[in-house]
């Protein structure tokens, strides 16, 4: 069975659009935890989840493209860090973490986009670890998980979020690294 080549594409560019609208949701009545958060929650969790389908059908059917490849990881950025911007908005998450978080993002962004037309950075294995424990400490945040299970569901948060923002410190240094070798072996060699 074939799929259309755009499919992957379109499903990237589509988490682009929901995030604005999911932040949205979240702002709109003051992160207060009734149906709109519920709902912000629920979006951001189902946008997060085509990040691996997009993926896996591109490999799958191998309409692997070169766009797809820079704005796959771009479109997983917008929606987490407007996630991140947002939660700090509503007073919920230190600005600090935060301003840690999108440095790194856009660190790797911007270097991306530099080396683009010479080499593709491809998401390391701890980039995509960091990106599975982001999403899972964003949603454990977004979602007003202390209605139903009481206000001890914060300590799991913190939990889960200190881990997220640990791997996206050492992820950040893992590509540094990789990237200086790279340069010194491409150095060495011409
Ligand atoms: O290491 P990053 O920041 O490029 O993130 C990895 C990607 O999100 C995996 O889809």
């Amino acid at each position: 069975m074939a799929i259309p080549r755009q499919l992957p594409n379109a499903i990237t560019i589509v988490r682009i659009l929901c995030a604005p609208v999911f932040l949205w949701l979240l702002l709109v009545d003051g992160g207060s935890d009734g149906a709109l958060r519920w709902w912000a929650g629920v979006l951001f969790i189902v946008a997060i989840a085509t990040d691996g389908i997009d993926g896996y059908l591109a490999r799958k059917y191998r309409i692997v493209t070169d766009l797809g490849k820079l704005l796959d990881p771009i479109a997983d950025k917008v929606l987490t860090g407007l996630a991140f911007i947002g939660l700090s908005l509503l007073g919920e998450l230190p600005w600090a973490v935060t301003i840690v978080v999108l440095v790194r993002e856009l660190g790797i962004t911007v270097h991306r986009l530099i080396v683009a037309g010479d080499h593709v950075v491809a998401a390391a294995w701890m980039g995509k670890l960091k990106t599975v424990a982001q999403a899972i400490a964003l949603a454990l945040a977004l979602l007003p998980l202390w209605t139903v299970f009481g206000d001890g569901i914060h300590i799991v948060n913190t939990i889960a979020m200190w881990i997220a923002v640990l791997l996206t410190v050492a992820s950040g240094i893992d590509y540094v690294i990789t990237a200086v070798r790279g340069a010194r072996r491409r150095g060495a060699a011409s």
